[in-house]
C-alpha cells in the first residue's frame, strides 16, 4: 500500500511515485494524479513530419578548420534555435559509457530505500540536494507521475554522499556536459551576430550555476490520465537531456507536440527562458512536456546550464543597440528567477511572461 509519511516538519510529504507503483495490485491511479479529465480532449503528440524533421546538430564541427564548414553550423545552429528552441547532438565527444554510467547511478539513486532517499529531501527550493515527487507538491493541485533528483553542481560541486561512485561519475559528467553547453552557447552567439565570447562573458559562465535534475517516471496502469512533467519551459542557457533509450519527451512545434525519438549517445538540448531573453526573443525557449507509458521505467538526465546566480540577465546590449530595437524583456536576477520557477507549479511559460514588457 502506498501511504503518505509524515516527516519531521508539520507538512506532510508524498510517498515516492516509484513507491506507489511497486505497491501490489496497483491497476488503476489516485484521484490525485488525474492531469487528463478527458483523453479525447487531450492534444495527442505525433512523430514530426519528415520535411520537418528535429534539426540535428554535428558538434564535431564547430571545430572545423574548414571556415565553411564552420559558418554553416553555426548557421545551423541558428536556425534550429530560431524554428525550434532545440536540437539533437552528435559527435559531441563526451563517451556513451561516461553516459551510461551517469544514467545507472542516478537509476541507483532512485533504488536506494525511501529512508536513505529521506536524507535528501531537501527543504527549500534553493537546497543544493533535492529529491522528491511530483514538481513541487505544496502547490500542485495534481499530482505528476514523476520522481526527481536536483543537485547544484556548478559553480560549486555538491553530490548525496549514495550510491556508490555517483559522486565522482556526476563530477566527471557535469564538467563534459558544462564543456559542450560553452562550446555551443559561443556558437549561439555567433549565430546572433556577436563576438562568441558575448554570452559566456555576460552570463559570467566562470560561475555559471549548473544543475542535475534526474527524472523518473515508471510505469503507470492509465498513461492517458497522468503527466510526468507538465508542458513548461526550462529557466537558464540550455539543458542537455539524455535518457535511459525510452522514449517520452514532447515539444510544442507550430502549435502541434511532437515526439522526440533520440538517437543513442546524442544530447537532446533545449534553449531555455535566459537565451530568450538575452536574444530578446530572437530565440524562443521550447515548450516541453515529459509523457509516461504502462510497460517501463523512464529515467531522463537534464543538466541545465545556467547564468551565474547574481547575474542580471537582460536583453544583449549590443543587440539593442546595432539593431535599435526595444528591449522586450525585464532586466531579473538569475537567482531571483530561479526561486520563482521553483516555487509555483509548473505551467507553460508563466515564469516568463512575469518579465515580459
Ligand atoms: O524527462 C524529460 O524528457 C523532460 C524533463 C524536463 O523537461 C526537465 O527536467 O525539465
Ligand atoms: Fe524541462
Amino acid at each position: 500500500m502506498y501511504k503518505w509519511t509524515a516527516t519531521s516538519t508539520p507538512q506532510t510529504k508524498m510517498a515516492s511515485i516509484k513507491a506507489l507503483t511497486e505497491s501490489p495490485g496497483l491497476t488503476s491511479i489516485p484521484s490525485s494524479y488525474t492531469f487528463i479529465q478527458n483523453p479525447n480532449d487531450h492534444q495527442a503528440a505525433s512523430d514530426p513530419e519528415p520535411e520537418d524533421s528535429i534539426p540535428t546538430i554535428d558538434f564535431s564541427l564547430l571545430n572545423s578548420s574548414n571556415p565553411d564548414e564552420r559558418s554553416k553550423v553555426i548557421r545551423d545552429l541558428g536556425k534550429a534555435c530560431r524554428d525550434w528552441g532545440f536540437f539533437m547532438v552528435i559527435n559531441h565527444g563526451v563517451e556513451e559509457s561516461l553516459m551510461e554510467r551517469m544514467v545507472d547511478a542516478c537509476k541507483r539513486f532512485f533504488d536506494l530505500t525511501e529512508e536513505e532517499k529521506k536524507v535528501f529531501e531537501g527543504k527549500h527550493v534553493l537546497d543544493p540536494i533535492r529529491c522528491g515527487t511530483s514538481f513541487n507538491a505544496s502547490v500542485e493541485k495534481v499530482l505528476l507521475w514523476r520522481d526527481f533528483l536536483k543537485v547544484f553542481v556548478h559553480p560549486e560541486f555538491h553530490s548525496p554522499n549514495k550510491p556508490t561512485g555517483f559522486s565522482e561519475i556526476s563530477q566527471e559528467y557535469c564538467k563534459r556536459t558544462q564543456e559542450v553547453a560553452r562550446k555551443l552557447l559561443r556558437g549561439i552567439s555567433e549565430s546572433l551576430g556577436l563576438e562568441s565570447s558575448n554570452i559566456d562573458k555576460a552570463m559570467n559562465l566562470d560561475s555559471g550555476f549548473q544543475v542535475l535534475i534526474a527524472n523518473l517516471y515508471p510505469p503507470c496502469p492509465q498513461p492517458d490520465l497522468v503527466m510526468g512533467i507538465p508542458p513548461h519551459s526550462d529557466h537558464g542557457l540550455l539543458t542537455l537531456l539524455t535518457q535511459n533509450g525510452i522514449g517520452g519527451l514532447q515539444l510544442l512545434h507550430n502549435g502541434k507536440w511532437v515526439n522526440v525519438n533520440a538517437l543513442s549517445n546524442s544530447f537532446l538540448v533545449n534553449t531555455g527562458d535566459h537565451v530568450e531573453i538575452l536574444s530578446n526573443g530572437k530565440y524562443k525557449s521550447v515548450v516541453h512536456r515529459a509523457v509516461v507509458n504502462n510497460k517501463i521505467t523512464r529515467l531522463s538526465l537534464a543538466i541545465a546550464h545556467g547564468p551565474s546566480l547574481d547575474t542580471v540577465v537582460s536583453p544583449a546590449k549590443e543587440l539593442i543597440d546595432n539593431e535599435g530595437e526595444a528591449p522586450s524583456y525585464l532586466g531579473m536576477k538569475y537567482k531571483e528567477y530561479l526561486e520563482l520557477q521553483q516555487s509555483n507549479p509548473l505551467h507553460n511559460k508563466t515564469c516568463l511572461d512575469r518579465v515580459r514588457i
